[in-house]
């Protein structure tokens, strides 16, 4: 049985403006999980992670992290087990090497000098930066820091990993390479929350996807049932992949990406020829 590793119950958390951000919400993440979180802007994703990171106090309710209350839990005992990366990687970037910044999460736990060493060395390995380990941060680009940022998250060896928007920015092979790293390291066994607004990655990459809308939780399921037509997305300012409506037009099937499109188009031509032939 998987560990449940993140679980928020009944979470209500109001700005010191008076805007109440979420309202009775309830989330749950297990150890393994590929959860994405998404909405519409304004839905509360950001309140919610910021929560979980214990960097905001719920109003009401209880957040426990492996069995722990968070309110308890000093940022130290956070990062051991929740990594954090945040929308843009010049926010979290501040060393002049990329190793040097890696290493630096490790040094503040306390790590012992080798082990310091050890988890950097496979963190830039895992994310493809060890050829980079002596350039300066700042002359990376887009995409390379985001992954210096992953790197430096994943070398305090987090079992879970939030991302907030990780691939805006970047161009699509840049978010491609993000969003494969992210696979590799959930099979590597890292949990992943993906906060995103693209639905394409949630249908290709995500295995549950939670929605906020107005602070409410409206939809907790796999990516699939999301976009089968039996939720009302559109009220939620959500829209399908357009692979998938494609697929569905045209093959009367559900493709997750538009790779997948092109296979099942190719098939369905050659099927075409057979009969014909
Ligand atoms: N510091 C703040 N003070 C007051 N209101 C805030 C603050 N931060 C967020 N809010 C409001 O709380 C609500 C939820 O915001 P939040 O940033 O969590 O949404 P989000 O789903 O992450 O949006 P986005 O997709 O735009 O990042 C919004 O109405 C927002 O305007």
């Amino acid at each position: 049985m998987p560990e449940l590793l993140l679980n928020m119950k009944d979470i209500e958390f109001t700005y010191s403006s008076g805007k109440k951000a979420l309202a009775k919400v309830d989330f749950t993440v297990t150890a393994g999980e590929f959860v994405a979180l998404a909405g519409r802007n304004g839905s509360g994703k950001t309140t919610l992670t910021r929560l979980a990171m214990a960097l905001l106090k719920p109003g009401s309710g209880s957040i426990h992290l492996r069995g722990h209350n968070t309110a308890a839990m000093t940022t130290a005992d956070m990062a051991r087990s929740i990594g954090y990366v945040f929308q843009n990687p010049d926010r979290q970037i501040f060393r002049d090497s990329v190793v040097k910044e890696v290493a630096y999460g490790p040094e503040q736990l306390g790590f012992a000098p080798a082990a310091v060493t050890e988890s950097a060395a496979w963190a830039l390995a895992v994310t493809g930066l060890t050829e980079l380990a002596g350039s300066f941060p700042r002359t990376l680009s887009r995409g390379q820091k985001q992954k210096v940022a992953i790197a430096s998250a994943i070398a305090m060896r987090p079992q879970m990993l939030i991302l907030d928007e990780p691939t805006s920015g970047q161009d699509p092979w840049e978010a491609q390479s993000l969003m494969e790293l992210l696979t590799e390291l959930n099979q590597q066994g890292i949990t992943i929350i993906l906060v995103t607004h693209d639905m394409e990655l949630i249908s290709r990459y995500a295995v549950r996807a939670v929605v906020l809308e107005q602070g409410r939780k409206v939809f907790d399921g796999p990516p699939a049932e999301l976009f089968d037509g039996s939720q009302d997305i559109g009220a939620w300012g959500l829209m399908p992949p357009s692979a998938l409506a494609l697929s569905r037009q045209l093959t009367g099937m559900n493709a997750r990406s538009a790779d997948e499109l092109v296979e099942q188009l190719a098939a369905a031509i050659k099927r075409r020829g057979e009969q014909y032939a």
